[in-house]
């Protein structure tokens, strides 16, 4: 229970979960017909439905990936049982034993399909609010279709409740779309990268099908035509496709574009432009050569672009092929091969779905509590945009300290309300004594095009540094809603330029104001 606020924080940070509690708060709040705390959530209904058709929210709403509302809320593992790979693409080095770093294609250790299934009921006992099993690599699942299959055959006895996806490059998938609807696998995920072969071929050196190596254009023609028909097929069985794109400046940004069309005209739901990682120590032929990644700025602008023709994935933390948590935390290492086979796993169905109706009940609180101060900005005319950053460890409230912040989440504020629009991952400022300067310069840098963060407490020596960045360090709401937090913040804002308290101006891409806080002070 937090203090100041008095409410129950579900969801995030780590440590198991009081399960008997849970059900006696769940047993209070049965057959509640009463509203919550804003006055408009009832329960049994779905927050943030939106527009969407009630047999796709039912699929999207527990999905931390498919629902960006419902990330802070719940969490996904995937297990590490497909090693090899069909293809490469010039950005992949499949590495083992890095258990710090969180990248894709990085895990700290191969599961067979049997420690897989023991390891997500270790999982789903301890943490109620994971829903989504993925298998995402280290390679390709589609490679290792065995191991791959004979994990969702296991997990789907042991643990029905948990909902089944996978992660391919494409080039396999047309010869296993049945067994695919055979597991109820109701999310796939297909990286396209390019609809044009001649742009193929900067990305992919090799494709390796029906025992002969393609190389070249040949090769990126035969791998976007199965992908391209991998996904129509699944789009025509009801499966909900995510379409992963890896934005490499120079040599598909522009071209991304185009695949979103392509991909939206073939029924995809989702598409989630990822910025490619790139470091020569990551020893890939992109890191090597010097190819950069894009920069926020340049992430966003591209998204933005897309988004009028589809939904666009904006909160993808990247994750490794052996991710555990909510996205944006890792709690891979608490469940590694030794402390699995130790523990004593307690997998009760009935306690899972107490908690998850737990979590509906503030998930709707949430909602509702946005929604009554998004009604209070209606009769204020303005066309100010802005970005915020807002330091949290789940469940949609601003509930972490500056200085423990990996990552912030950015929204951009207009009138029309508070919209998720990325992330940005940082080092870890808190890091006590030396060094700490240059990490607060590179948190400064991630957030610079941000007119405000949120914490939940920061420390004096931050916050002034923040001011004199023209950042505004924000800690009044701390473990208060995330979104109505901010849309009463913006009000504010909004006040303070109509009656000339303060001047609005545009943070770019480079431009740090600085003082203009400590100004209008
Ligand atoms: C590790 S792959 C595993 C699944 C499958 N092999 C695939 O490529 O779709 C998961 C995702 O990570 C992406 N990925 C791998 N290395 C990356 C990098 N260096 N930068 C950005 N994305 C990367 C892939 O493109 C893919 O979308
Ligand atoms: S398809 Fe996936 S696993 Fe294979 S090389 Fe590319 S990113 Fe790596
Ligand atoms: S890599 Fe992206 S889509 Fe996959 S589990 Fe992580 S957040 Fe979800």
């Amino acid at each position: 229970m937090d203090a100041a606020t008095g409410r129950e924080e579900l969801g995030g940070g780590g440590g198991p979960v009081n399960l008997d509690a849970v059900m006696q708060q769940v047993a209070e709040h049965k057959g509640c017909g009463t509203q919550g705390g804003s006055g408009k959530a009832s329960c049994g209904s779905g927050a943030g439905q939106g527009d969407l058709p009630t047999d796709i929210w039912e699929k999207v709403k527990n999905h931390p990936c498919y629902s960006e509302e419902a990330h802070h809320h719940y969490a996904r593992m995937h297990v590490a049982v497909a090693p090899a790979c069909n293809i490469q693409c010039n950005y992949c080095n499949r590495k083992y034993d890095c258990a710090n770093e969180s990248r894709p294609g990085v895990v700290s250790e191969k599961l067979t399909p049997e420690q897989a299934a023991k390891k997500v009921l270790a999982v789903a006992s301890t943490i109620p609010q994971m829903t989504v099993l993925g298998i995402a690599g280290p390679g390709d699942p589609l490679a290792n279709p065995e191991k791959t299959f004979k994990t969702f055959e296991l997990i789907a006895k042991s643990a029905p409740d948990i909902k089944l996806c996978l992660s391919t490059n494409g080039l396999a998938l047309p010869d296993h779309v049945d067994t695919i609807a055979g597991f109820n696998v109701d999310h796939v995920t297909i990286t396209i990268n390019m609809v044009d072969p001649e742009i193929g071929a900067k990305i992919y050196p090799w494709v390796y099908w029906k025992h002969k190596r393609y190389t070249g254009v040949e090769a990126a023609k035969l791998l976007t035509d199965r992908q391209l028909q991998g996904l129509e097929m699944l789009t025509e069985r009801g499966i909900l496709c995510k379409v992963n794109s890896v934005m490499i400046p120079g040599v598909n940004d522009q071209h991304l574009v185009e695949v979103n069309k392509a991909v939206k005209s073939r029924g995809a739901f989702l598409h989630n432009i990822m910025p490619l990682i790139s470091a020569p120590e990551h020893g890939t032929v992109f890191g090597l050569t010097g190819q950069r990644g894009p920069s926020a700025q340049e992430l966003k602008a591209l998204q933005d672009s897309c988004e009028g023709e589809m939904n666009m994935m904006r909160h993808c933390r990247q994750c490794r092929a052996d991710a555990v948590g909510l996205l944006g935390e890792d709690r891979s290492a608490e469940f590694t091969t030794d402390k699995i086979m130790e523990m004593e796993v307690n997998y009760d169905l009935e306690s899972r779905k107490a908690y998850q109706e737990m979590v509906e009940k503030e998930r709707q609180d949430k909602v509702a509590a946005k929604q009554e101060e998004l009604e209070t900005l209606a009769g204020i005319a303005s066309d100010i945009k802005l970005l915020v950053a807002v330091a949290t460890k789940g469940s949609g409230l601003i509930n972490e300290h500056f200085g423990h912040a990996k990552e912030f989440q950015v929204y951009e504020l207009s009138t029309s309300g508070a919209k998720f629009v990325g992330h940005r991952r940082v080092d870890l400022y808190c890091q006590g004594g030396y060094g700490d300067e240059d990490s607060l310069e590179t948190v400064i840098r991630a957030i610079n095009d941000c007119h405000a963060v949120f914490v939940a407490k920061i420390g004096g020596c931050p916050k002034n540094d923040l001011l004199t960045a023209g950042i505004d360090p924000v800690d009044q709401f701390a473990h208060e809603f995330i979104e109505k937090s901010a849309i009463t913040w913006f009000k504010t804002y909004l006040e303070k330029v109509n009656t000339g308290e303060i001047e609005h101006y545009e943070r770019g891409d480079a431009e740090i104001r600085q003082g203009a806080l400590i100004a209008a002070q």
